[in-house]
């Protein structure tokens, strides 16, 4: 573990989610932390305790920190994984919000309940959402050589390999046939030694 001088506890539900980036992170820094998993029926208790109601929720050193990428952006810049400089770390921020755009309409299609809606979704995304994003972030990754932003890892890579991993498990794993630097990024990511490790180790959960 690295030396470190805070103490952590990053509260979230038993899933990936909007936490897993940043378990990554932790990860990927060597930094010790509770990885508390909140059981549903505890939730609605301690929902009244969080800053804005919502997790995850990261305590540093007891202080309660709300939203995933304000936590992530935070820990990403302490361990070297938010770029070169100020313009890769807004480049971050960047990819970060766009994928955000895209994971948006993913999700709105998975919560549709109307089943002749939901193919209308379904259509709309693989015909125009889809194909718009991805082909943007495949021409970006293959000209960074790999790297979502610049020529390092940063945390954007992380969120990539996350969602990506999500991408492939609702739509099949052909789903990223055609791009083939995402699939490389998202590879690269899962073979760093730390993240193949917590890989290894992490609960199993759906999502
Ligand atoms: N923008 C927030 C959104 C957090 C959010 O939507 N959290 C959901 C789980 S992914 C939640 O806490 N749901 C339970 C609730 O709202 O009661 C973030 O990224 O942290």
């Amino acid at each position: 573990m690295a030396d470190q001088q805070h103490s952590y506890k990053l509260i979230y539900f038993n899933s990936r989610g909007r936490a897993e980036h940043i378990r990554y992170i932790f990860a990927f820094a060597g930094i010790d932390y509770v990885d508390e998993r909140v059981p549903k029926e505890r939730w609605p208790e301690l929902k009244k305790c969080m800053p804005y109601g919502m997790l995850p929720v990261l305590e540093i050193d007891g202080k309660a920190i709300a939203q995933s990428n304000a936590v992530a952006r935070y820990l990403a810049r302490q361990h070297g994984l938010a770029g070169l400089d100020e313009w890769e770390s807004m480049q971050c921020d960047v990819l970060v919000d766009t994928l955000g755009d895209l994971k948006q309409g993913i999700s709105q299609y998975r919560h549709e309940e109307d089943p002749f809606k939901k193919e209308e979704k379904k259509a709309k995304l693989w015909k125009e959402t889809i194909p718009f994003y991805l082909n943007k972030f495949e021409q970006n990754v293959a000209e960074n050589g790999g790297y979502s932003v610049g020529t390092t890892t940063t945390w954007t890579d992380f969120l990539f390999a996350v969602a990506l991993e999500n991408f492939e498990q609702i739509f099949g794993s052909a789903a990223l046939e055609n791009y083939p630097a995402l699939r490389g990024l998202k590879q690269r990511v899962h073979e760093i030694p730390a993240i193949a490790e917590w890989l290894g180790k992490r609960p199993q959960t759906e999502f």
